[in-house]
C-alpha cells in the first residue's frame, strides 16, 4: 500500500500561538514517524503577524495555501498592538474570513476532564471529575457575519440571523455526534426572547423528529446552560449552540479542567478542515515559555482523526495522559507546591511518548 502524504498548512499567529503550535508540529512529526505516514508542513503568517508583514491578516497567498491543503493548524490570533484597527483591519477578521473560506461551518470543542485534572479546576472535583462533553458550535453564520452591521458617530449595530439550512446542518452534525457518544443532545438558545432563536429551537426540534427519533433532545435557554455547565457538567454529552453563544460558553467550560489551555478544536464542513485551540494568544504570558501546549497538540489529534490516523490520534491522547499522570504540566495547571513544566519540555515529553508506541507495522 502506498505511504500516506499529508500537507499541512500551519498558521501560528500572534502571541502564545507559535509557541503552542511548534509543540503541535512536534507531536505529529514524532506520530507521521511512528505510525508511518508522510507529512509536509508548510508555514504561513496569519492575524497581527500577517497585518505587519503585508497588510492583511489574511493575504490572499495564504488562503489559497490553505484551501489547497490536506488540513490547517492554526495557533491564536490578536494582541493589544493591533487592538486599535477598525473591525475588518483586526488580526481576528483573517481568522473569521478564514473559517467563512473553508466552509468550516461546524465547530467541534470536546471537553474532558480526565482524573489528573479534577483538582487543576477552580470547581469541586466531585462536580468536574468524569466530566466529558462536546460542544457543537455553528461557526460561519449567526451575529459574527450577519449584515447590516455597522457603525455612525451615534450608534453601533450588529445582526443576528440563521437561515433554516444553517441550522439544519449544525444539528444533523450535533445528533451524529451523539449517536456516537451518548445518544444526548442539548440544543441552546434564547428562544424565550430572540425571533432568531425561536427558529432555531424549531428547526433543532424537526431534525430530530424526523431524521434522529431515536436520540435524546432538551433545550437550554443559554443563561441556564451556562450555569448548569458549571454547577453540573455531566448531565452534558452534545451541547449545540450557535456562533456566539457557542464561543462564551467553550470559554465558560474551561474551568472544568481548570484551563483554557485544555480545549482543542476542530472547525469542519468544508473539504478542508481547520484545527485550532480555544484559546486566544495570551498576551499575559506570550513569550514566556509557561503556554500550556495541550490544547493545540489535542487539536493535532483531531486533525489526526479526521484524515483517518485513529491510530495515531489515540497516541497522542494517551501521551496527553501520560504528561498529566506524570505531573510534566504547564503552570496553569499545577496546584502550590508543584512544579511547572516549560511549553517546550510538555511537546517533548509526549512526542517522545508517541515515538515509543506503535512501531511501524513491518
Ligand atoms: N482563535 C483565536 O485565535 C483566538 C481565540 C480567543 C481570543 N483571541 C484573541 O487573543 C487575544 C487575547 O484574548 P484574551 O486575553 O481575551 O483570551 P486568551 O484566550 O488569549 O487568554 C485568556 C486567559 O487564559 C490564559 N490562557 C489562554 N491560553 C492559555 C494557554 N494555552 N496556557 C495557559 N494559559 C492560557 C491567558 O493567559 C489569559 O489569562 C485577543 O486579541 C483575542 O481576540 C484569539
Ligand atoms: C478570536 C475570535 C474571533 C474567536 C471567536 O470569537 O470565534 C475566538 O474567541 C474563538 O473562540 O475562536
Ligand atoms: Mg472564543
Amino acid at each position: 500500500m502506498e505511504t500516506p502524504h499529508y500537507h499541512i498548512v500551519v498558521l501560528p499567529g500572534d502571541g502564545i500561538g507559535p509557541e503552542v503550535t511548534r509543540e503541535a508540529v512536534r507531536v505529529l512529526e514524532a506520530a507521521a514517524e511512528a505510525f508511518g505516514f508522510r507529512l509536509t508542513t508548510e508555514t504561513h503568517p496569519v492575524g497581527g503577524a500577517a497585518i505587519d508583514a503585508t497588510g492583511d491578516p489574511l493575504p490572499e497567498p495564504v488562503l489559497q495555501a490553505c484551501l489547497q491543503a490536506d488540513a490547517v493548524l492554526l495557533g491564536a490570533v490578536g494582541g493589544p498592538k493591533w487592538d486599535n484597527l477598525d473591525r475588518a483591519q483586526r488580526p481576528e477578521a483573517g481568522l473569521l474570513r478564514l473559517r467563512k473560506a473553508l466552509e468550516a461551518y461546524a465547530n467541534l470543542r470536546p471537553v474532558q476532564v480526565p482524573e489528573a485534572l479534577a483538582d487543576a479546576s477552580p470547581l469541586k472535583r466531585e462536580v468536574v471529575a468524569g466530566t466529558d462533553l462536546l460542544i457543537v458550535r455553528e461557526l460561519t453564520g449567526g451575529i459574527y457575519f450577519g449584515e447590516p452591521r455597522g457603525r455612525n458617530g451615534q450608534m453601533a449595530w450588529n445582526t443576528m440571523r440563521y437561515t433554516r439550512e444553517e441550522v439544519a446542518r449544525i444539528a444533523r452534525v450535533a445528533f451524529e455526534w451523539a449517536k456516537r457518544r451518548r445518544g444526548r443532545v442539548a440544543s441552546v438558545d434564547k428562544a424565550n426572547v430572540l425571533e432568531v432563536s425561536q427558529l432555531w429551537r424549531e428547526v433543532v426540534s424537526q431534525v430530530h423528529r424526523e431524521e434522529f427519533p431515536e436520540l435524546e433532545l432538551e433545550h437550554f435557554y443559554v443563561d441556564n446552560a451556562a450555569m448548569q455547565l458549571v454547577r453540573d457538567p455531566r448531565r452534558f454529552d452534545v451541547v449545540v449552540t450557535g456562533n456566539l453563544f457557542g464561543d462564551i460558553l467553550s470559554d465558560l467550560a474551561a474551568t472544568l479542567p481548570g484551563s483554557l489551555g485544555m480545549l482543542p478544536s476542530a472547525s469542519i464542513g468544508g473539504r478542508v478542515g481547520l484545527f485550532e485551540p480555544v484559546h486566544g494568544s495570551a498576551p499575559d504570558i506570550a513569550g514566556q515559555g509557561k503556554a500550556n501546549p495541550l490544547a493545540a497538540i489535542l487539536s493535532a489529534a483531531m486533525l489526526l482523526e479526521t484524515l483517518g490516523q485513529e491510530a495515531a490520534a489515540r497516541a497522542v491522547r494517551q501521551g496527553v495522559d501520560a504528561a498529566l499522570a506524570e505531573g510534566v504540566k504547564t503552570a496553569d495547571l499545577c496546584r502550590a507546591g508543584e512544579t511547572p513544566a516549560s511549553t517546550e519540555a510538555v511537546g517533548q515529553f509526549i512526542a517522545a511518548y508517541v515515538r515509543q508506541q506503535t512501531p511501524v507495522a513491518s
